[in-house]
Order: C-alpha cells, then sequence, then structure tokens
C-alpha cells in the first residue's frame, strides 16, 4: 500500500509501504494510483515527493505476483499518470530503485538520491526487460550507449555514477526525503514540459547500425542462448529509431514475449532458490535461524597451493584478519607474492585500498593458536589432512572451528582426528577461490549447527553463495559430476568425438563441453583420483576386463590419455590439441581420433551415429539422476540446493535454472522414461538405472519443483 501526508504545508509526500524492499505489489500500485490522484486534486499541495518506507525507495514489481493473474492497476498508465501530473513529482530515492522502481522515478519530474543508493533495471537477470517504459525512458535520459549497457547486463549503479550519467538530478549524503521536499518546494510552479523524459528525443548517436550490431554480438555470444538480452537490445533499438508510443508498443510486445518463456520462470526460480539455500537446515534439526554463529575475526589457512592463495585473499578482502601458513619456506615467499598480487590488484578494480595488511605468513603451524576460525587446504591427499587436523587439535585455542577445503573426501573423517569432532565442517572452494561464487559447506553426523552456522555466515561475509550439503563422496557437485563423465566417455567409447559432445553440452548452454573443461582443469587430478579407488590399474594388475572395474561398466579412456602425458592444456595435449602447453585454443586432434578409432577396434566395438539429443540425455539425465539419489539420501534440503551449486559452481546455464528445475521442465515421466530407454540399451550402467525418488515423484503425479521439499517431507515420514 502506500501512505499519504502533507509536509511543509504545500508537499505532498507518498511512501511505499511494503517491506522489506517495498516491490510494487498490487496494493502498492492501487495506493500510488489513489495517493497521487489525492495530492493533485488537492489545492493546497504544490509538488508531491514519493518515498519507500525504511529507508528502502523500491525493489520493482513484485516477483512473487508474476506467477499468479496479476489483478490492480497496470504499472505503464500509473506512471503515465505522474508523468503527465500538473504539478512537479520527485523520487526521494534511498536504498534502492531498481527495476519498475527505477522506471517509476523516471516517471517523476526530478530524481534526489541518497549518496548510498543503488539504481539500476535489473530485469534482465529475471529473464524479462524494464517494461514499464524503462527501456524507452532511459535511452531518451542518458543516450542509448550508457542504457544500453545498464540495461543488457542489469548492472547496479551508485548514486555519484547515476548523477554523472544524468539518471538522478542531486545526490545528498542527508536526509535523502528532507533534501526532496526542499527540492519540491524550489521547483514548484515552474514548467513541467522539459522535465517529461517520454517527449524527449532519443540522443542522437552515429553510426547506430554499426553500434547496434555491435552490442547484439556481443550479447549473443555472452548471453548462450538467453532470450532476454537479445529482447533488450531490440526494445532500445526501438527507442532509438520509434516515436515514443510505437516504442511502448514493442516493449510490451517483446516482454510478453519473455514473460511467457520458460527461461523467465528458470530465472526467476533462480531468485528465490538463492535466498532458500541461505534459509538453510540439516537432518538433525540444525537451522539458520536457530544456530548462533561464532564470531570470527582472526581466520587462519594452513597450505598456500592455488586453492589456499585465493581462500586467504578472499578472507582479507572480507575484512578478516588472515594467518597464511605454509611450511616449505620457499612456497611461502612465492606464496606471499602472490597474494600480495592479487589483493593489490583486486584493490584497484573496486578502487579501495589493497588490505595488504590484513594477512600474516608463518611457516610453523603453531602460529594459528589465535585463530577462531582454520581452513585447511593443503593437497587432497587424505594422509596429509589427517595429520594437520591432529596438529590443529593440539595448538588451536577451544573453541577454534577447523574447516578443510576438501572437493570431497570424508569431512568426518578428519573430525574423528581431532578432540572436538562437533567443532569440524568442510568448506569446499571452488577455483580461483577469491572469483568463484559458490561454497559447500560440509556437515558431518557429529558437526555442531553452531560450527555449520559460523562456516556458513563466513561465507556470506566473503561473498558467496553457501550451501549447506550433508558429508558424502563427492558431496554434492563432484558426486553428480561423476555419472555425467561417465556418460561422456561411454559415448566416446560408442562412437561419439569430444567435438559432438561438446558441441551438444555448449549448445545446450554450458560455457565449456565436458572435454574442454577437462582440458582446462587437467586429466591429471581425476587420474589420480581414481588411482586412488583402485580404478585406474593397467589392464594386467586388475585382473578384470579392461572395460570393467569393480563390476560395472568402466571406460579407461581418460587413464589412457594420461599415461601418454596427455593432461590438457597444461600438456599442450589431451581430448583437443592446443599450440603450446598452457595453450587455451583448442583444436580437433587427429591424432585422439585415430586412437579412438584404435580403441574401438581392439575392444571389438562398432562406431554407430550418435546423436546431440542423445549426448544431452545421456549426460544431464544421469547427472540429474544423481540429484534425485541425493535429495533421497537427504544429503540436501531441497532441490533449490543442488540447482544453485550447480549454477554458480558448474557453469549450469542460469537460464535453465539448474538440473533439478530444468527436469521439472522437461516432465519428470520423460526423464524417467528416456533413462529407463538408456538403461535397458545399458544394463550394465547402474548410473542410468532411474533413481527410487524420481519413481516416486512420478507416480505422485510428477509435482512442480517449488513443492517437491513438502512431497519429500511426505514421502520420507511413510518410510
Ligand atoms: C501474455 C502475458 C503478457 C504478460 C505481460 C506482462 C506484463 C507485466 C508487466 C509488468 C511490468 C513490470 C515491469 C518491471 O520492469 C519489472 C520488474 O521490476 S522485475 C523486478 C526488478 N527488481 C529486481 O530484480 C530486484 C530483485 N531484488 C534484489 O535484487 C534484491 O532482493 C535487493 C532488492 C537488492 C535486496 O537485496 P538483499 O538486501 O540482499 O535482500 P534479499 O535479496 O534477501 O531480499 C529480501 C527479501 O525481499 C524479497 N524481494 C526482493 N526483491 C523483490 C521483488 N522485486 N519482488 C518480490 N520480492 C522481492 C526477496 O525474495 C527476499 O525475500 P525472501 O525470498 O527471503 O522471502
Amino acid at each position: 500500500m502506500a501512505q499519504y501526508s502533507r509536509v511543509s504545508g504545500s508537499v505532498g509526500l507518498i511512501t511505499l509501504q511494503n517491506p522489506p524492499v517495498n516491490a510494487l505489489s498490487a496494493a502498492v500500485r492501487q495506493g500510488i494510483v489513489d495517493t497521487v490522484k489525492r495530492a493533485l486534486g488537492d489545492p493546497e499541495v504544490k509538488a508531491v515527493v514519493i518515498r519507500g518506507q525504511n529507508g528502502v525507495f523500491c525493489g520493482g514489481a513484485d516477483i512473487k505476483e508474476f506467477g499468479t493473474n496479476m489483478s490492480g492497476p497496470h504499472l505503464v498508465p500509473m506512471i503515465h499518470a505522474i508523468e503527465a501530473a500538473n504539478k512537479p513529482v520527485v523520487a526521494a530515492i534511498e536504498g534502492i530503485a531498481l527495476g519498475g522502481g527505477l522506471e517509476l522515478a523516471l516517471g517523476c519530474h526530478y530524481r534526489v538520491a541518497h549518496s548510498k543508493a543503488r539504481l539500476g533495471l535489473p530485469e534482465v537477470t529475471l529473464g524479462l526487460l524494464p517494461a514499464a517504459g524503462g527501456t524507452q525512458r532511459l535511452p531518451r535520459l542518458i543516450g542509448v550507449p550508457a542504457a544500453l549497457d545498464l540495461i543488457t547486463k542489469g548492472r547496479h549503479i551508485t548514486a555519484a555514477e547515476a548523477l554523472q550519467l544524468g539518471v538522478v538530478d542531486q545526490v545528498t549524503g542527508h536526509g535523502t526525503v528532507d533534501a526532496a521536499v526542499k527540492f519540491a518546494l524550489s521547483v514548484a510552479g515552474k514548467p513541467l514540459d522539459a522535465r517529461r523524459i517520454s517527449t524527449y528525443p532519443c540522443p542522437r548517436t552515429s553510426d547506430l547500425d554499426a553500434l547496434f550490431e555491435g552490442v547484439m554480438q556481443k550479447v549473443r555470444q555472452s548471453a548462450r542462448g538467453a532470450i532476454a538480452p537479445i529482447a533488450c537490445v531490440q526494445a532500445v533499438r526501438a527507442a532509438a529509431t520509434l516515436p515514443y508510443l510505437q516504442g511502448m508498443e514493442r516493449e510490451k510486445e517483446l516482454m510478453a514475449t519473455l514473460f511467457t518463456s520458460g527461461q523467465a520462470r528458470a530465472l526467476q526460480y533462480s531468485f528465490f532458490a538463492q535466498r532458500a539455500v541461505g534459509r538453510w537446515s540439516t537432518p538433525s534439526g540444525a537451522r539458520w535461524d536457530t544456530s548462533k554463529p561464532r564470531p570470527v575475526h582472526i581466520a587462519a589457512v594452513i597450505g598456500l597451493g592455488t586453492m589456499g592463495r585465493g581462500i586467504a585473499v578472499a578472507l582479507a578482502q572480507a575484512g578478516l584478519s588472515v594467518i597464511a601458513v605454509e611450511t616449505q619456506e620457499k612456497q611461502l615467499m612465492e606464496a606471499k607474492q602472490a597474494v600480495s598480487g592479487m589483493l593489490e590488484r583486486g584493490a584497484k578494480r573496486r578502487g579501495v585500498a589493497p588490505a595488504l595488511d590484513k594477512v600474516s605468513y608463518s611457516h610453523d603451524i603453531k602460529a594459528v593458536a589465535d585463530a577462531d576460525l582454520v581452513i585447511e587446504a593443503v593437497f587432497e591427499d587424505m594422509a596429509l589432512k589427517r595429520t594437520v587436523f591432529r596438529q590443529l587439535s593440539a595448538v588451536c585455542k577451544p573453541g577454534t572451528v577447523l574447516c578443510t577445503n576438501t572437493s570431497g573426501l570424508d569431512v568426518e573423517h578428519l573430525a574423528s582426528q581431532t578432540r572436538n569432532p562437533q567443532l569440524v565442517v568442510g568448506m569446499h572452494f571452488f577455483a580461483p577461490a577469491h572469483v568463484m561464487k559458490l561454497l559447500e559447506v560440509v556437515y558431518g553426523p557429529q558437526s555442531s549447527p553452531q560450527a555449520v552456522a559460523t562456516a556458513m555466515q563466513l561465507g556470506k561475509k566473503m561473498g558467496k553463495v553457501s550451501v549447506a550439503v550433508g558429508n558424502c563422496r563427492g558431496f554434492v557437485g563432484n558426486r553428480m559430476l561423476k555419472p555425467y563423465l561417465e556418460q561422456a566417455f561411454f559415448l566416446l567409447e560408442e562412437g561419439a568425438t569430444p567435438e559432438l559432445v561438446d558441441r551438444a553440452l555448449e549448445e545446450f548452454g554450458f560455457p565449456m563441453g565436458v572435454f574442454k573443461m577437462s582440458d582446462l582443469s587437467g586429466l591429471d587430478v581425476g587420474w589420480r583420483v581414481r588411482k586412488a579407488d583402485g580404478l585406474a590399474e593397467p589392464v594386467g594388475a586388475s585382473g578384470q576386463p579392461a572395460r570393467i572395474r569393480q563390476g560395472q561398466r568402466y571406460s579407461p579412456l581418460g587413464d589412457l590419455l594420461c599415461e601418454q602425458g596427455r593432461f590438457g592444456q597444461k600438456t599442450g595435449r589431451g581430448w583437443y590439441q592446443y599450440d603450446k602447453s598452457g595453450g587455451q585454443v583448442a583444436s580437433s586432434d587427429p591424432w585422439l581420433h585415430s586412437f579412438l578409432e584404435g580403441y574401438r577396434a581392439m575392444h571389438g566395438l562398432v562406431a554407430r551415429r550418435i546423436d546431440l539429443q542423445e549426448v544431452l540425455e545421456r549426460c544431464l539425465y544421469a547427472l540429474i539422476n544423481e540429484g534425485f539419489r541425493i535429495l533421497e539420501d537427504g544429503i540436501v534440503a531441497g532441490p533449490e540446493d543442488i540447482d544453485i551449486i550447480y549454477v554458480f559452481g558448474y557453469g549450469w546455464p542460469r537460464h535453465r535454472g539448474g538440473p533439478m528445475f530444468y527436469a521439472s521442465m522437461v516432465g519428470l515421466e520423460r526423464v524417467l522414461e528416456r533413462l529407463e530407454h538408456h538403461h535397458k540399451a545399458h544394463p550394465d550402467v547402474p548410473h542410468l538405472q532411474p533413481c527410487s525418488l524420481l519413481r516416486r515423484l512420478v507416480s505422485s503425479g510428477s509435482p512442480p519443483v517449488h513443492r517437491w521439499r513438502e512431497v519429500l517431507k511426505k514421502l520420507n515420514s511413510q518410510l
């Protein structure tokens, strides 16, 4: 709703009221329509100020309404009525003016913003475009290039940048509403014609065609199949080439296409999923709202390889004091230089002072004695990690939370090496740790709610999207990756090429196909794990046929490449060839193709034609099937956790929502039917056998993904 009052005698003050972000719900829109009418009809009122309650102007249209039959006044005529008013209307922008919130402000005649306010049109991130006149007014106000930049990227800008661009008229460091009221009084009675942005001609830009062509090309490259950024460019083009009302028609038409698209549903699901993972819970009953984190002022990092360095940087950038430990003197010196460089570059990018003095370095593990939390980031080797945990348990002060940065080792086993296993959790960072947004926080059966809450809160402070997950081999992300990779190898055996598999996945929207990704991260990484698991043994040594291990179908292709020293980009050869060791441009490798032919011949395999659809089904449905197993095992609280992990850590295209959302969009029945089909064709591949949760969801009528938690609870209680 919106509240009305009169201030300073002649200013009508309208306050939007819809906590926490004053989203433009039907009630708020109705409130604005009513209060504007009241202010304009009051002869005592000379000017109007619109503000938001609790220091927040407006977070835009109410996204929760999008899935409903939206009632109440429409935004477009509401904003037109404000712009057409015969008394000046001033937006007092505190906190945020985003999406429809900024569009409302652009309909006002003047905008006064607090210096800490952030403004933007982020609709593109929700699979939409600014459809309340944003695509038509913003280019008219600030020019086509700047408007294109803001609208296609959905970037938030500061008040200072907004002032520089001409989005706002005044910035204040003090009381925004007081400043806006004063401003309103100063312009009361002045002509308003020149203040109605919809009447402005779009500022001329030289070679408009070349500009739009260039932006469209960039957007198509970076959007990888996302339709909203393209529609945003088309809408701004309408502003630049058509009269305002025709431009508005085009905006509406484009919005109608986006609004009903699966991509918009996926991106809006992702928005709420990201918030849902913050409300974590564990099977033991620990919860985000009842578990109190321990304060962390001093954090320590043990092991300063690539991961440890990134973690130290992320901690220092989050304002913590960091003790960085590396036992080898030479490596410590190298790490110190590297960490300082990363901090300096990061600070330069963000326009702040580098937090160099936040990090102290030591080669002695005893230096961590006073740390509130320690993150062990030594080499991925259980014996080594065990030793470090025993040492940490001996040297740390009581109450220190001990975390292991591992991509899949048993957190519970490490906890058992310490005196206080309840204070041990996993923190699975993704490389580069100071850049990648995802963090898996892994709790074991003994981890205390406080330890989980502490790691989750620290992740948030470091700017990570943190997801609480249970302790199992590979946790969530890597556990699901295993069947995906396995299918990719099997497809090569059956006749596919790395190029074909990668093309299918890249056209789906992954930034890189599985083989290019594997070349980038290094084939030796997986080889080491398979060797440790007793899988990658030479044929003779295992005493089993080459393509069977531990009673299941196995592809030794990756191992054979490693035996040839083909580790991917770092050696200049892997599934592809590169111009040099460390080269990044993959090209098809004739050697690899004849190697595959020889391999198939040796094992009596006859290559068959494999199409892109089969690649997608085999790779993605096997991964999704594992996701259902993870849900069934109670490793995560809901499908949102899995989807956020895949979108933020594994390159799953955001406009497809994540694997579990994608499965629900494809239709659970269809996923089940195709898994059954592929399992029948490959009965020796357990990962293709549909998991019982998937079957049970299908028999309960394939509920939409937002109802799975509820169904899961019910199914579990029936067990
Ligand atoms: C045939 C059919 C034709 C159909 C044509 C349809 C025409 C429809 C016409 C519509 C015209 C609309 C035009 C407009 O351009 C569209 C929009 O405005 S879309 C919305 C744009 N705004 C945003 O994208 C902002 C989203 N929010 C954020 O980025 C952040 O929440 C924030 C505002 C920066 C605040 O961040 P934080 O402080 O970190 O807080 P949280 O993120 O945790 O949020 C707190 C709480 O608020 C909820 N929330 C936030 N924004 C909205 C919102 N816009 N609507 C509803 N709810 C919102 C958020 O979910 C949190 O709640 P929780 O999920 O935790 O319960």
